[in-house]
């Protein structure tokens, strides 16, 4: 099977869609990726109404694909994007600033909680699990906010599926984009990356001070802060400026990272903000063909650094190609009902029942 990945945009493209045009033509679908026998993709509705009635599209574009070749795999996710209107103007906000004086830390106004998701070392998937816990929590029915404040390597943009410049319609408010449930807003949106790795720290704390007072984040039960790995200014602005609830950190089970995530516990001690608990990613690996269980990196090592440590540990999440692959198309593997999914609404709930979110 060599399907190029045009013909099966063109197939998808040209599903008719109820109410005249087609999937293409009402520009719907996101993220397609074909990976050897296996398409995936999203059709993304301008709003939840619109999302109810496409069941029939969605499974009508399924079958389209399918029907292209014997043999293939094929996943369409159905999404809203929320009723963001159309953004009016070009935003004039301009962000990249020196931070303005502040008393003391301060609450984010409408946002009960404050999450930040911190990690010793990079690569050990916090944009991951920071994302798919949002859109679990979502999918729980809370009301989520999820901002991306690695300025150096934002991945959320990616992980959600959402790419286009959020809007400022006065230059003072930033209005936040929809994905999957989840109020989003990444620094990486607003900035060109590549001045914005000659930033100091100055420029850098006037950044994450905007994401958190100029975007209108409204009323949110949590809002998720995934942060840039290691120890940096933006941890330090963070909570110096800001009241957070706590932080998570997440960390894969090798002895090395978890050194690393020792140092950024130490961090969040130093400045005072609660330590809510250890996340291990990339746990364990079953095999997708006989289920067998392989604990590539080991297995039980950020459990039991969070007995020694007497924080409590929060959860587990398999390494698997899904999570990967649904990162990469931009639709989290917790929006569907698979082992993983389960083990992302898991970890919500154990959020939600403890107060955290
Ligand atoms: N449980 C998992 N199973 C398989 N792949 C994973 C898992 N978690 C993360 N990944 C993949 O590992 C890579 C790194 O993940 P991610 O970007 O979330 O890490 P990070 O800690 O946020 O890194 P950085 O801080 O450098 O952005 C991504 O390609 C992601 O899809």
């Amino acid at each position: 099977m060599a399907l190029a990945k045009e013909e099966i945009q063109a197939r998808v493209a040209a599903i008719p869609v109820p109410g005249g045009g087609t999937l293409g033509s009402r520009d719907m679908v996101r993220a397609l990726q074909v990976d050897g026998a296996t398409v995936r993709f999203v059709i993304e509705a301008p709003d939840a109404a619109t999302a109810a009635t496409l069941e029939p599209v969605r499974q009508a574009a399924v079958a389209a694909v399918q029907e292209m070749a014997e043999g293939l795999t094929v996943s369409a996710v159905l999404t809203a994007h929320g009723a963001a209107p159309a953004a009016p103007a070009p935003p004039s906000l301009k962000v990249g600033r020196h931070p303005t004086p502040q008393a003391g830390p301060a609450p984010v106004a409408g946002v009960d909680r404050i999450l930040a998701i911190g990690s010793g070392k990079g690569g050990v998937g916090k944009s991951t699990v920071s994302s798919n816990l949002a859109v679990a929590l979502a999918k729980a029915g809370r009301r989520v906010g999820l901002l991306d404040a690695d300025i150096y390597g934002p991945s959320q943009p990616r992980m959600m599926g959402v790419s286009k410049r959020p809007a400022s319609p006065d230059g003072k408010t930033i209005i936040p984009l929809q994905a999957h449930g989840v109020t989003m807003m990444s620094i990486g949106l607003m900035v060109d990356p590549e001045k914005a790795v000659v930033w100091r720290g100055p420029m850098l704390m006037g950044a994450l001070q905007q994401m958190l007072t100029q975007v209108a984040w409204g009323e949110l039960d949590v809002l998720i802060i995934d942060l840039p790995p290691g120890t940096g200014d933006v941890q330090l602005t963070l909570c110096q400026k800001t009241h957070v609830t706590g932080a998570v950190i997440v960390s894969t089970p090798q002895d090395v990272a978890l050194l690393d995530a020792r140092k950024a516990m130490d961090m969040f001690k130093t400045l005072n903000t609660p330590l809510l608990g250890l996340i291990e990613n990339m746990s364990t690996f079953y095999c997708p063909h006989c289920g067998e269980e392989t604990q590539i990196f080991g297995h039980g090592g950020v459990a039991h650094e969070a007995e020694r440590l007497g924080v409590p540990f929060l959860g587990a999440l398999p390494i698997d190609l899904d999570t990967r692959l649904s990162g990469d198309a931009g639709a989290p593997v917790a929006l569907g009902d698979g082992p993983v999914a389960e083990a992302y609404a898991a970890l919500a709930r154990r959020f939600i029942d403890g107060g955290m979110a």
